[in-house]
């Protein structure tokens, strides 16, 4: 082992050990909210958060909290910090849509973004995402999506024989059908075939892609995480940058699983993009088109380097399969719990295909004059975010409003919440979407109806009045596409 390979074994987790403990111990002691009202911390080190991410698919606490404390409240998180909770309407409006470069994605959620996405849009912040959004928009606006359709309807009908021929195996009967297994696998071909143009090949099976079987995995090291991981993860919240870069050079499994999944999505984003020359033609406004045409774009506003380019794969393929079908899932599993509107939906899409004259098929246009089945797709995406909750950090002192006050820790009534720089903000997606303020006194349970005819008197997010996909100008960019 030479000089350098000791300095690391030896000296180098010393520094890190000591200098995380000491950038730790500072940012503990300033807690900052300690004027609201909060739920008690079963942890010093670890505050609520190792709970909330064990029990996360229950959803209990936050729904809980919110009656107790109110749409704004104080969690303890890691290392003693005070995160603060909001699912408030006016504030989420301040945080995402008025103010989204001044909340900033905090570091360990950049460090994430960063080992799996890449310089991509996900992870760019401030002007570099302008710039990158400006670029990819284009790529999904409503005629760009439209044409996607013979390809979404090819994935479904293939997924449907995968289905006829488990019920002919089964000798006609009815069968157990594993939507949690196939889903995935019909919105990765689906991803594929219409923004890449690339065969994942993953309802097949049998030739399915590298890629496509590195992504089944990507996340076996995720799940449960260990209070020391979840710890390891927090630290790169306060760590400066040449900290991080240190422990980087200890990468966990999981982070080799990411730096796997990065360099091979890249390596075949290269080729695709080879494929496409210099996307010369202006026309081409599908993702591929885009990306090649901004990597060889002079003027700084309109070019991609080459590794943000092609990190724009890695990036959309995470972003847009996984989350599109688990909110299938939900879909599928709220209208087999609701026989009588899955009813409803069925009655109404065969009324369409019956009057199409068009032998059955409907035209991507025709899909929005299916009222009640869209009522159900939003009613479900309401109460199943895939993304729960995302976090934001204040870049300067603000001063967040209300639109429903809070009692504070003094008993006082607060119609505004002043945060300082560096406040560590947990966006409460699912309190929000679950609101009784919002969306009546129904909130908790499943109506579609809600979504037939009525008026919000709140306008959030990028559709339906929901946060599912966030808002403002770092909302899901394939929403239209989901
Ligand atoms: C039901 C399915 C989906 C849900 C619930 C969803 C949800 C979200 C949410 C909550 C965000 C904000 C993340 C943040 O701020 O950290 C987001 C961003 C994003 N989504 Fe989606 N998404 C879905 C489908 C898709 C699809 C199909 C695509 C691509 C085809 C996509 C591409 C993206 C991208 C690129 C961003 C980053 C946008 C930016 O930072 O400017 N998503 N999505």
């Amino acid at each position: 082992m030479g000089f350098n390979g000791l300095l690391q074994l030896l000296f180098l987790p010393l520094i890190v050990a000591t200098t995380t403990a000491l950038a730790l111990l500072i940012r503990a002691r300033r807690r900052s909210l300690n004027f609201l009202q909060g739920p008690p911390t079963p942890s010093t080190l670890l505050g609520f958060e190792w709970e909330l991410r064990r029990v996360r698919s229950l959803q209990s606490f936050e729904v809980a909290w919110s009656k107790q404390y109110g749409t704004a409240y104080k969690l303890p998180g890691c290392y003693g910090e005070d995160i603060l909770s909001v699912s408030d309407p006016r504030a989420l409006q301040h945080i995402f849509h008025k103010g989204a470069y001044r909340f900033k994605k905090p570091g360990d959620v950049q460090h994430f973004s960063n080992h799996i996405f890449g310089p991509g849009i996900v992870t760019a912040q401030a002007e570099n995402h302008q710039r990158q959004r400006k670029i990819l928009n284009p790529a999904f606006s409503v005629a760009q999506i439209r044409r996607f359709a013979s390809v979404f309807l090819t994935s479904a009908k293939s997924l449907i024989m995968k289905w006829q021929g488990e019920l002919e195996a089964n000798g006609g009967k009815v069968a157990d059908v594993d939507t949690v297994k196939w889903l995935p696998n019909m919105t990765l071909d689906a991803l594929g075939a219409s923004i890449f143009e690339y065969q994942f090949g993953a309802l097949d099976g049998k030739e399915s892609s590298e890629l496509c079987d590195i992504i089944r995995d990507l996340f076996l090291d995720s799940r449960n995480p260990t209070p020391l991981k979840m710890l390891r993860g927090a630290s790169f919240r306060f760590l400066p940058r040449f900290m991080e870069r240190i422990l980087d050079a200890f990468p966990t499994k999981e982070d080799k699983r990411f730096a796997r999944w990065l360099r091979r999505s890249q390596s075949v984003a290269g080729e695709l993009v080879k494929m496409r020359g210099d996307g010369s033609d202006e026309k081409d406004n599908d993702l591929m088109g885009v990306v090649s045409r901004a990597l060889y774009a002079n003027s700084p506003e309109k070019h991609l380097s080459t590794e943000e380019a092609l990190s724009q794969m890695a990036t959309i393929i995470f972003a847009g399969h996984e989350t599109s079908a688990s909110s299938l899932n939900w879909v599928l599993y709220e209208l087999a719990k609701h026989p009588e509107d899955q009813q409803k939906v069925f009655q109404e899409i065969n009324a369409l295909r019956n009057g199409t004259g068009n032998n059955g098929e409907i035209s991507p246009k025709e899909l929005d004059s299916l009222v009640y089945l869209n009522a159900a797709i939003k009613e479900s995406l309401r109460l199943h975010p895939i993304v729960p909750e995302l976090f934001r950090e204040a870049i300067i002192d603000e001063v967040i409003p209300l639109e429903y006050p809070v009692i504070d820790a003094s008993g006082s009534v607060l119609s505004e919440i002043p945060v300082v720089k560096g406040q560590r903000i947990f966006a409460d997606i699912t309190t929000y979407n679950r609101l009784k303020q919002v969306w009546g006194e129904d909130a908790e349970i499943w109506n579609p109806d809600r979504f037939v005819d009525s008026k919000m008197h709140t306008t959030l997010g990028v559709f339906g009045n929901l946060m599912t996909f966030s808002g403002g100008i770092r909302g899901c960019i394939g929403w239209r596409f989901a």
